[in-house]
């Protein structure tokens, strides 16, 4: 599907647009999955959808729609739940057989890597992951879920099972125009490093998290 974005500049109110590019086939652990890169014209970012199987073969899609997170996608961190997470949606589409895994560039909540960075060291002196982005003058969660919409519209995926434990994740897909059919929980497994991280978000954001107390003489590298 190619959708131009040549009036954006003279109608500044014009409903944003994202354009597929280009499709190619990935092997994984997984299985081989379809990733489709997309231009838009909301910002400068590679936003990016993997999917496996016919997308129109079952009336609501297995769908992750999963926020980047370089330092727990890529680097394994274990101050977040996000690395295990994309790979559990990875293994649970392939498990379907049919799904999607939309990976939105939307580091840091919206706000970035390095106001991420900046706000670890805050968390790291006491404060929690709301108040370190307050204290750095942002809102607790900036991100935006209209180019996920766009991209499950040009996969012909109106309705979704989707994997999260956000609420309000559920909320903004459904106001940009998609049928969230189903929560399908994605939790994992707290550790020593993460457990007062993901308390927050179960007490401050709402997520929907089953937590179970972690030891606290724990060693780092134990989960
Ligand atoms: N600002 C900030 N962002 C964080 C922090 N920890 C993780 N993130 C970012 O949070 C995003 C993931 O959001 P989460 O709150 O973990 O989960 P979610 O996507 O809202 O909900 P789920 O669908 O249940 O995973 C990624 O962009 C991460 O980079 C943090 O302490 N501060
Ligand atoms: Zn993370």
């Amino acid at each position: 599907m190619m959708k131009t974005s040549q009036h954006q500049s003279e109608c500044p109110m014009a409903e944003p647009e994202a354009t597929r590019m280009t499709r190619t086939r990935i092997p994984t652990e997984h299985g081989d999955f379809q990733l489709c890169f997309y231009s838009n014209t909301l910002d400068s970012k590679e936003h990016l959808a993997l999917y496996m199987g016919d997308l129109s073969s079952v009336e609501s899609v297995l769908v992750r729609v999963h926020s980047e997170c370089f330092t727990g996608d890529v680097l394994g961190s274990r101050r977040c739940d996000c690395g295990e997470q994309l790979d559990r949606s990875l293994a649970m589409v392939a498990a379907a057989g049919v799904g999607v895994v939309i990976y939105l560039r939307q580091e840091g909540r919206g706000i970035g890597l390095l106001e991420k960075l900046r706000a670890y060291n805050l968390q790291d002196q006491g404060y929690d992951t709301v108040d370190a982005n307050l204290m750095l003058g942002h809102g607790a969660d900036e991100r935006d879920y209209s180019l996920a919409a766009l991209i499950l519209e040009d996969l012909g995926v109106p309705s979704v099972r989707l994997m999260t434990n956000n609420p309000a994740k559920i909320l903004a897909l459904e106001a940009a125009g998609i049928t969230v059919s189903e929560r399908v929980s994605l939790a994992v497994n707290a550790n020593f490093d993460n457990a007062d991280y993901l308390l927050t978000k179960a007490q401050r954001m709402d997520h929907l998290l089953p937590l179970k107390p972690v030891r606290k003489t724990q060693s780092a590298h134990e989960s």
